[in-house]
C-alpha cells in the first residue's frame, strides 16, 4: 500500500476508536451488540466490504441490521458477489479488523492482508458497494460511519440504497454482479409478476374460492411490514393486512415477530380472538424470516404455529408434484430425473424429517446458521433448504434452468404439451419469485400463498400434513461454551470427553427421544434440544441434558 493510501486510512480511523474492552466476533448474523459500541464496527466493516470488492471485482452489499434483536441492537453484515453471505475465509479477517486496538494497528493488519490477498488498486475499477440499513432508529448514523470506511480506501464508491430487508440487500447484489437491472421497483415488479405467473396457472379456480382469501401479517414494526404495504397495492386474488407495521407506534420486535411467534407460540401483540380461523404470517425484523399461524377461536393466546419445517415440507411437496408431471413425458426427447433435496438444521422436527423422506426426498442435516444450509441446498438440481425458525429459500441449478428452458421450448411447440407446460412454466415462475440469494420472507410469503391457491388448502389442512414431536429448547449458561465440540451436523458432542455417552444414556430412556446440545453461535449459552413421543417427556430429557451440562461445564445458572 503506497504512503496516500496509508495516511488516508489512519487519518479516518482515529476517527472511530474502537470501545475499550469489547472483543467481536462475525458470526452467523455478521457483528452485532448494542448499537452504541458499534461506530467502530460498522466503519472497520466499510473498510472490508471496499477490500473484498477489490478482491473479488465485483459489487458487495453491506447492511446494518439486528434482524429479530432488541431495537436497541444494531448490527453489520457483509453480501458476497453471489448475493450469499461474506465468504468463511475472510470471517477471521474481519475479527481481527473489528478488533484492532488502535488505528496503527488496523492499518498495518490491513497493509499485509492486502499483500497476502494480492489485492490490487485499480483506479478504473474502483471497489463498489451497495449499502443498506432497517428501520432501526441507530442505522442512519451507523451508515455514515460506513461510508466514511469506504472512502478510507482510495476510489472505493457507495450507493446508499436505503431502508431495506437484509434479502432486499443480498437480491440487489446478485442482480448487480449478473448485469441485470437491481433497483427496489425491479425487485418488486420480479415478486409481482412471478407471483401473478403462479396465479394464473391454477389448476383448478374454483379451490380459490372456498380458501380464504385474506392473509394478516404481523410485520414485527420493522421494515417487511414497510414493503408489504407496497406490494399488497398490486396483488391480484390475495388480500393482506399488515398489523405492526411499524406505523402504530410498536416498538420493533418487541412482543411481536417471527422470532417470538415461533419461540413463544402465542399470538403477537395486536392479534386477537377476531383473528380467529383467518391465515396469519410473522416476519422478523429484517424480514429474512417467516412463519405462520392460526389463532385458535378458544380465545387463548397461545396459537397453531407453521414454521419453516412445514413451510420447507409445502414447497417441497408441489415443486415434487411439477417435476413428477414433467417426468411423466412419455413421448418426450429431452427428458431428464432433476435431483431434488431438502437441507434442514438438527433443530427440525423429526415428524418433518420422516414427512419429507416419504415423499421420496433425499434429506441433509447442516449445521445451524443459513450459510451451511445454503452452502448444501446448491449441490442439487433444485435444493430447499429452511430452519425450523423460518430462514430458508430454494435454489435452482443453472444446469437444471437451463434444461428447463430447453423443455419449455420443446412443449410449447407440442399440441399436446400444455398441462406439461405449465409444470415446466410453474417451475420457471417459482425460481424467479423465490429468492436465489438468500431467505426472503415477502417472496416466501407469496409462494406460501400461491401454493395454497393451487392446492384449494386452509392453513388448517397445510398444517396437518404431519404432527410436530413435542420438542423443548433450553439454553445453559457455562462459563466457556466453546468446550463443547459438535460433530455429523451438531448431532454429536466430541467434546468435553465422556458428554455424548451420558447423553446417549439419557436418550436411551425415552421413546422416540432424539436430543443434542451445542453451543450458540449468537449468544453465550449451550443450547439444549431434546423431543420425545410426549411433552412431559420431552421437557424431562432437555431438563436431564442440562443437567449433564451443568455437571461438566460448570454452573453459572440455567433458564
Ligand atoms: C436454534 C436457533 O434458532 N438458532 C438460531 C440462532 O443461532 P444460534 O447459533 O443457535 O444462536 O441465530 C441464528 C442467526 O439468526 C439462526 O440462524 C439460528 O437458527
Ligand atoms: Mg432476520
Amino acid at each position: 500500500m503506497d504512503d496516500e493510501r496509508r495516511s488516508l486510512l489512519l487519518k479516518f480511523s482515529t476517527l472511530f476508536p474502537p470501545p475499550p474492552g469489547v472483543k467481536l466476533s462475525y458470526g452467523t448474523a455478521g457483528f452485532r451488540a448494542d448499537a452504541s459500541i458499534l461506530q467502530s464496527t460498522v466503519y472497520r466493516v466499510g473498510i472490508l466490504a471496499a477490500l473484498r470488492s477489490l478482491k473479488t471485482k465485483s459489487v458487495i452489499g453491506l447492511m446494518i441490521t439486528a434482524s429479530h434483536n432488541k431495537v436497541s441492537d444494531n448490527g453489520v453484515k457483509i453480501a458476497d458477489p453471489s448475493g450469499g453471505m461474506l465468504s468463511q475465509d475472510w470471517e477471521p479477517f474481519a475479527d481481527q479488523l473489528a478488533n484492532a486496538p488502535d488505528p496503527e494497528t488496523l492499518v498495518s493488519l490491513i497493509s499485509e492482508f492486502v499483500k497476502k490477498e494480492k489485492i490490487t488498486f485499480d483506479r478504473a475499477h474502483p471497489a463498489e458497494i451497495l449499502l443498506g440499513r432497517d428501520t432501526r432508529p441507530s442505522g442512519e448514523s451507523l451508515l455514515e460511519a460506513a461510508k466514511k470506511g469506504i472512502s478510507s480506501i482510495v476510489g472505493a464508491v457507495s450507493y446508499d440504497m436505503g431502508i431495506l430487508t437484509t434479502p432486499q440487500m443480498h437480491w440487489m447484489v446478485r442482480a448487480r454482479n449478473k448485469g441485470l437491472k437491481a433497483t427496489e421497483s425491479e425487485y418488486f415488479e420480479q415478486l409481482l409478476s412471478s407471483f401473478g405467473c403462479l396465479m394464473d396457472l391454477i389448476p383448478n379456480k374454483s379451490n380459490i374460492n372456498e380458501i380464504e382469501d385474506r392473509l394478516i401479517v404481523d410485520g414485527a414494526n420493522g421494515v417487511g411490514g414497510e414493503k408489504l404495504e407496497v406490494i399488497k397495492k398490486n396483488l391480484n386474488g390475495l388480500v393482506i393486512e399488515v398489523l405492526n407495521s411499524g406505523k402504530e407506534g410498536g416498538v420493533l420486535n418487541e412482543g411481536v415477530g417471527a422470532d417470538f411467534v415461533q419461540k413463544e407460540k402465542v399470538v403477537p401483540h395486536g392479534f386477537g380472538s377476531n383473528h380467529a380461523g383467518i391465515r396469519c404470517a410473522s416476519l422478523d425484523g429484517d424480514a429474512d424470516r417467516l412463519v405462520y399461524f392460526a389463532v385458535p377461536p378458544n380465545n387463548s393466546s397461545k396459537i397453531d404455529l407453521v414454521d419453516g419445517d412445514k413451510i420447507l415440507s409445502l414447497f417441497a411437496l408441489f415443486i415434487k408434484e411439477q417435476l413428477s408431471i414433467l417426468e411423466g413425458d412419455a413421448k418426450g426427447k429431452n427428458n431428464y430425473r432433476a435431483r431434488l433435496g431438502a437441507v434442514q438444521t438438527a433443530y427440525a422436527n423429526g415428524a418433518s424429517t420422516a414427512y419429507l423422506r416419504s415423499l421420496g426426498l433425499e434429506v441433509v442435516l447442516a449445521p445451524t446458521g443459513v450459510k451451511y444450509l445454503h452452502e448444501k441446498a446448491a449441490q442439487y438440481d433444485i435444493g430447499i433448504y429452511f430452519e425450523a425458525n423460518g430462514h430458508g429459500t430454494i435454489l435452482f441449478s443453472e444446469h437444471f434452468l437451463c434444461w428447463l428452458e430447453s423443455k419449455s421450448q420443446e412443449l410449447s411447440s407440442s399440441s399436446e404439451g400444455s398441462e406439461l407446460q405449465k409444470a415446466a412454466l410453474r417451475l420457471s415462475a417459482v425460481s424467479k419469485l423465490i429468492n436465489q440469494a438468500v431467505g426472503d420472507a415477502l417472496s416466501g410469503l407469496l409462494l406460501v400463498e400461491a401454493i395454497l391457491r393451487h392446492m384449494g388448502w386452509s392453513i388448517h389442512q397445510w398444517n396437518a400434513l404431519y404432527e410436530d414431536l413435542p420438542s423443548r429448547q433450553l439454553k445453559v449458561k457455562v462459563v466457556d461454551r466453546t468446550a463443547v465440540v459438535t460433530a455429523n451436523a451438531e448431532t454429536v458432542a466430541v467434546k468435553p470427553p465422556g458428554i455424548q455417552e451420558a447423553i446417549n444414556v439419557e436418550i436411551a430412556k425415552y421413546p422416540h427421544g432424539r436430543s443434542f446440545i451445542r453451543p450458540s453461535g449468537t449468544e453465550d449459552v449451550i443450547r439444549v434440544y431434546a423431543e420425545a413421543s410426549t411433552q412431559e417427556a420431552a421437557d424431562s430429557l432437555a431438563n436431564s441434558l442440562a443437567e449433564i451440562v451443568d455437571r461438566f461445564l460448570g454452573f453459572r445458572s440455567s433458564q
